[in-house]
């Protein structure tokens, strides 16, 4: 590996650590290096707190040494005010004389502006470095400002021979999940949760399971809990609305109801597809990515729209021998490995 792309692995290896709690802000990752040792590091801030480079920055201990440094960043410095002063101000007023970046940014508010401000201020730099991996690390904040709608996750749980969910007759009578997939890979569920801004879920889904939709198996945030039901069938005593995390119904307009607590409600057009409206309005309040965890009917409806850009499948051993079957998204088998007793399958859309 060239020296360059060493130390933007290590940028894109600490920006992980933001995973989860930077949205809408990206996560990013930044090292300073003064000849062949690193001297800073940082990562981007919970929202709201400072960027990747000042947290670099600022742990510099001999801060005379900027002068000689280089920066390596996976994204392009910004050169706006946004919560915090532009990045690209401090580096320049650092004097450090060289930048090495990923890719830029596809803000409308930097686009490029931040590299030609660092370039007018004498700062040499080089773009492109490890682009593709930079790309695949940031899917979620260039899926929004690429795309204008959040980065979309399918999930769900099949079994050996294909289905989705029992026979009606084989369930409990009592609303909750039947369990297709293992421990392990529920946990792993918990943690992909905790990894997005916002989860969905159809109808009957919230009906027949009475899902808690949260991440209390892994730590982090719980996800904006979005349910679709057009006609307000999901009683008012379900865990969607337990007030452990926030709520958005989705339903149709003469459906709509004042806020309460946690929940709020949103008209959407349910007599053409309510899928594209979603995604606008999901992209104004500024919600980067969304995992779909069912049911089949609502997932094959994001298929259909071509409104996904990851599909993962926990394939369980176990057979159903009939039931709901399970969607098929199609797109390019990118990834598989085990869960517990579960084989994960990562498809993206082509
Ligand atoms: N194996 C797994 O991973 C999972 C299994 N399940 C199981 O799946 C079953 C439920 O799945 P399924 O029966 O397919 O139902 P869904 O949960 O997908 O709910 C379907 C309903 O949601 C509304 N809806 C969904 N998408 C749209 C859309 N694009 N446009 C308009 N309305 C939409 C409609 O409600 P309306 O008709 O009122 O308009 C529709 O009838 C349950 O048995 C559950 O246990 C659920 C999740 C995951
Ligand atoms: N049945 C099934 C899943 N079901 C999904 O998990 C939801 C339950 O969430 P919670 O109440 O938070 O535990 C349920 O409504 C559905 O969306 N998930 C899986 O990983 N494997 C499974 O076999
Ligand atoms: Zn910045």
């Amino acid at each position: 590996m060239k020296i360059h792309e060493k130390y933007l692995s290590r940028c894109l290896q600490i920006a992980k650590n933001g995973l989860g709690n930077t949205a809408p802000n990206p996560m990013v990752g930044a090292v300073v290096v003064h000849g062949d040792r690193v001297i800073g590091e940082g990562f981007t801030s919970p929202y709201g707190g400072p960027h990747a480079e000042v947290r670099a920055i600022a742990s510099v201990k001999d801060q005379s040494l900027l002068k000689e440094a280089t920066l390596y960043v996976s994204l392009e410095p910004c050169c706006h005010y946004g919560k915090t002063p532009p990045c690209t101000d401090l580096i320049l007023e650092k004097g450090i004389p060289k930048v090495v970046l990923g890719i830029p940014d596809p803000h409308t508010k930097v686009g490029g502006k931040g590299i030609a401000k660092l370039r007018e201020g004498g700062c040499e730099v080089l773009t492109g470095v490890l682009e593709a991996a930079c790309r695949e690390h940031l899917k979620r904040f260039l899926t929004f400002h690429e795309k204008r709608r959040p980065y979309v996750i399918l999930k769900w749980a099949q079994s050996a021979d294909g289905f989705f969910a029992p026979e009606k007759g084989l369930r409990d009578r009592e609303a909750r999940p039947y369990w297709i997939s293992g421990p392990r890979a529920r946990q792993l569920a918990h943690q992909w949760r905790s990894e997005e801004q916002a989860i969905l879920v159809g109808t009957r889904t919230a009906i027949e399971d009475n899902p808690a939709l949260t991440t209390r198996e892994w730590k982090g945030r719980n996800p904006l809990r979005v349910l679709l039901d057009r006609t307000l069938r999901v009683p008012a005593g379900y865990r969607v609305f337990d007030g452990q995390a926030d709520t958005l119904v989705c339903c149709a307009p003469d459906q709509v109801r004042e806020p309460n607590g946690r929940i709020t409600y949103q008209a959407l057009d349910f007599e053409g597809d309510p899928l594209p409206d979603l995604m606008h309005l999901l992209w104004e309040k500024q919600v980067l990515s969304l995992i779909v965890e069912g049911g089949a009917e609502t997932l094959r409806g994001f298929i259909k729209a071509g409104l996904w850009d990851e599909a993962r499948v926990i394939e369980s051993p176990r057979s159903l021998g009939g039931g709901l079957p399970a969607p098929r998204s199609g797109g390019t088998l990118i990834g598989e490995f085990a869960a517990g007793q579960d084989r994960v399958k990562i498809f993206s859309h082509d």
